[in-house]
């Protein structure tokens, strides 16, 4: 599992990650077409509002689902997957023909797997891949190792950062 202490850190700017949900809708453009999209809040929200856009999608459902214990602790860690709100049965009923399923990153996969098996034939897509998530996403753009913790720009903000030399000085 990913511990964010250890971890290689990759942390995406605003405009890095505007530009990898359009590539993201690059490669989709040629999968489609879709009729509906259903993105897992709450980080697949900002995908899919540029993926929709790019591919003039509209009729958007959310299937929320929370997994990572964020705490307070600085500590990450993945308990039982909780769905707090599913898909609408008109889309439940289509078992995915036709439907795009969006979010930010797949990790272990298991977010990708339950959503998957409520939407068997529909195209998973995520805009970050790591290896163990992979196999369950049709399309993605970006692939971190497995030891890659990814931070988002809607998690970050400006702080200082101490030289890496120890003598440098601040
Ligand atoms: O492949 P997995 O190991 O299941 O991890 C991937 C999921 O973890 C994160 O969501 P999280 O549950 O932290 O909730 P959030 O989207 O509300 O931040 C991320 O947005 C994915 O949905
Ligand atoms: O690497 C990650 N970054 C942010 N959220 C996550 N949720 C699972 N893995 C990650
Ligand atoms: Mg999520």
């Amino acid at each position: 599992m990913s511990d964010p202490l250890n971890d290689k850190a990759f942390p995406v700017s605003w405009d890095q990650f505007h530009r990898d949900a359009r590539a993201l809708a690059w490669r989709l453009a040629e999968k489609g077409p879709f009729d509906s999209m259903v993105t897992i809040t709450r980080g697949g929200l900002v995908p899919a509002a540029i993926v929709c856009r790019e591919l003039g999608i509209r009729t958007i459902d959310t299937v929320s689902i929370a997994s990572y214990d964020h705490g307070g602790t600085g500590e990450q860690t993945q308990g039982a997957l909780a769905i707090l709100k599913t898909v609408s049965s008109k889309i439940l009923d289509t078992k995915g023909v036709g439907v795009l399923i969006i979010d930010d990153l797949v990790d272990t996969g298991k977010t990708a797997q339950e959503v998957r098996s409520m939407l068997p034939e529909a195209h998973f897509a995520t805009v970050y891949a790591k290896p163990m998530g992979r196999p369950l996403v049709d399309t993605f753009v970006t692939e971190v190792s497995q030891d890659t913790w990814i931070y988002f720009p809607w998690d970050l903000g400006y702080s200082f950062v101490p030289p890496i030399a120890k003598d440098a000085g601040d």
